[in-house]
C-alpha cells in the first residue's frame, strides 16, 4: 500500500498541468484546465448500477488521473435523480461463477483505487446512493449532497450482508453506533438526516451548487504540502486499505460463495420483482 501511495506521490510532483477530456462508453472525464479540477461522471443509464464495465472504466479512469497533476477529482453522476443505485443486482443474480469472480474484483479494485488516490476526492452526490452507490461515495474524502434524495448501506433489505471493507468505510465516516443502527436496518437517509449523521459533508440545492462547493472544498489545499496531506491520508486510511489487501481473495471467495446460496438466490429475485413492479 505504501508503494502505491508514493509511486503516485512522484506523479503528482513532476506532470504539468494540459487540458484533458476522455470519455470512455460509462464514464467521462474532464479536467478544467483553469481550476485544475477533474470531473469524472458516470453515465450508465437509467440508474447507473454498477457492472463489471462501468467499474473497469472507473477504477481505469481513477488510475490514470493519479499520473496528472489535478487539485482534486469529483465523483458524479450523468443521470438527474440518481448517482448510483449501487450494485447491478443483475450481476449477482444467477451468476456465471468466473463473471462474478471478475465482478466482485473489479468493485475491490476501484474501492481500493478511489480510497487511496493521491489527490482530494470529492463525490457530489446528485441523486439517489443506495449501497453500492454509498460505498463509491464514502470513499470520496468529502461528499456534497443534493437535497431530497436518499444515500445509505441497505443490504440487509435485500437479504445480503455488507463485506467488512463496506462496514469500515462506513465507521471511518460515522460513529460505531450509528454505522450499527444504519447497517443492521438496512436504513437510507434522506440527504438533511445524512447530514445529521455525518454522513455527508454537505448538502447542496442541485448538481451546480454540489460542484461550487466540491470547488472550494479543493480550496482548503492551496495553502497545504501536497506530499504532507497525501501521508497523513495515508496514515488515515492505511490500515483499511491494508486489510482489504490481505484479505482478498477471503473476501472474494465468501462473495462468490454466498451468490451460490439458495436463499440468496431467492431474496435476490423477490426484490428484483419488487423493483419492476414498483413502475
Ligand atoms: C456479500 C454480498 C454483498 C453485496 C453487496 C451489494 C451492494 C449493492 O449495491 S446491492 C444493490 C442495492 N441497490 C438497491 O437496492 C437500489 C435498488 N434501486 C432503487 O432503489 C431504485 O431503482 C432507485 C431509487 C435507484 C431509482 O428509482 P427510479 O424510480 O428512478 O428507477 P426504477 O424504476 O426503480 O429503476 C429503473 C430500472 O433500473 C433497474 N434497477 C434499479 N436498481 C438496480 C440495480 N441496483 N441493479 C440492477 N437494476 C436496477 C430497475 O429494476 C428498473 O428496471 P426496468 O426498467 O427493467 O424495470
Amino acid at each position: 500500500m505504501a508503494s502505491r501511495m508514493f509511486i503516485r506521490s512522484k506523479s503528482i510532483a513532476f506532470n504539468t498541468l494540459r487540458t484533458y477530456s476522455s470519455s470512455t462508453k460509462l464514464v467521462d472525464v474532464s479536467i478544467n484546465d483553469k481550476t485544475g479540477i477533474a470531473t469524472v461522471t458516470m453515465q450508465r443509464p437509467p440508474v447507473n448500477s454498477l457492472n463489471l464495465e462501468l467499474l473497469t472504466e472507473l477504477n481505469g479512469a481513477l488510475q490514470d488521473l493519479g499520473s496528472k497533476k489535478i487539485k482534486g477529482a469529483i465523483l458524479t453522476s450523468s443521470l438527474k435523480t440518481i448517482f448510483s443505485a449501487g450494485l447491478d443486482i443483475l450481476e449477482m443474480y444467477k451468476p456465471k461463477p468466473e463473471r462474478a469472480s471478475a465482478f466482485w474484483t473489479s468493485l475491490q479494485d476501484t474501492w481500493l483505487t478511489l480510497y487511496s488516490t493521491p489527490y482530494p476526492t470529492v463525490a457530489a452526490i446528485n441523486g439517489h446512493s443506495p449501497a453500492g452507490g454509498c460505498l463509491l461515495s464514502l470513499a470520496c474524502e468529502y461528499r456534497i449532497m443534493v437535497n431530497n434524495y436518499t444515500i445509505g448501506l441497505n443490504e440487509t433489505k435485500l437479504g445480503i450482508v455488507a463485506p467488512f471493507w463496506f462496514v469500515a468505510s462506513m465507521k471511518n465516516v460515522i460513529s460505531h453506533r450509528e454505522s450499527e443502527l444504519a447497517l443492521t436496518s438496512g436504513r437510507l437517509y434522506k440527504t438533511d438526516e445524512a447530514l445529521k449523521v455525518g454522513l455527508i459533508d454537505e448538502t447542496a440545492e442541485n448538481k451546480d451548487d454540489a460542484l461550487a462547493k466540491a470547488e472550494k472544498f479543493f480550496a482548503r489545499f492551496d495553502a497545504v504540502n501536497p506530499i504532507a496531506r497525501l501521508l497523513t491520508k495515508q496514515e488515515l486510511r492505511g490500515e483499511t486499505i491494508k486489510e482489504l489487501e490481505d484479505r482478498k481473495q477471503e473476501d472474494l471467495d465468501r462473495f462468490v460463495g454466498f451468490l451460490m446460496l439458495p436463499a440468496v438466490q431467492k431474496g435476490l429475485d423477490v426484490y428484483l420483482q419488487a423493483l419492476k413492479k414498483k413502475q
